[in-house]
């Protein structure tokens, strides 16, 4: 379902989202268009507070760009004190192919940080044409990506405590 179709903050017809008190978090934020990776990070720990998660456990870590946001995944998970990452980011189509190599190379880069720890690396990443469905995706009409990322963290989080119990 195409995003427009649907709001990223609604989750009235999601299955029951658990209470995030016993899970340790990071957020790894991009500093490249920074005007909506704020407001992203402001929706994913607005929502992750909103589902029980404690202040002293959700940990916030800046890195320069979309890329780097791979390699903060794995540097938090590393230490073995998280319970999921949440990687937030906005890459957006300039003049050249450099967006394509961007996007596939987070997306692959978070999705093999997650299997190799099996921890959960949530892909809070937009990849737009343009700056105004960043916007509109970063708590404008589609709603806040961010909210979207943290619900995902808790829910993994959840299935990752239960099959390792
Ligand atoms: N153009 C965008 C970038 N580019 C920077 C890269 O992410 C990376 O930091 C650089 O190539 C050095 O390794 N990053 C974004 O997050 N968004 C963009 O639109
Ligand atoms: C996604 C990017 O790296 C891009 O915004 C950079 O712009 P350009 O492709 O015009 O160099």
């Amino acid at each position: 379902m195409a995003t427009q179709l649907k709001n990223l903050s609604d989750f009235s017809t999601a299955t029951a989202i658990p209470d995030a008190s016993a899970f340790t978090f990071g957020i790894v934020v991009a500093e490249w268009n920074a005007e909506i990776t704020n407001a992203l990070y402001q929706g994913a720990y607005n929502s992750l507070i909103k589902y029980g998660a404690q202040e002293d456990n959700i940990h916030s870590y800046p890195v320069p760009g979309s890329f780097e946001l791979t390699t903060g995944a794995e540097l938090l998970l590393k230490t073995g004190k998280f319970d999921a990452v949440i990687c937030l980011g906005c890459v957006i189509q300039g003049e050249t192919r450099h967006f394509d190599f961007i996007c596939a190379a987070v997306a692959d880069g978070v999705t093999n940080v997650a299997i190799k720890y099996s921890k959960p690396v949530i892909f809070g990443v937009l990849t737009t044409d343009n700056q105004q469905q960043a916007i509109d995706r970063a708590g404008g009409k589609h709603g806040n990506k961010g909210d979207e990322a943290a619900v995902t963290a808790i829910k993994m989080a959840k299935l990752a405590a239960t099959l390792e119990q």
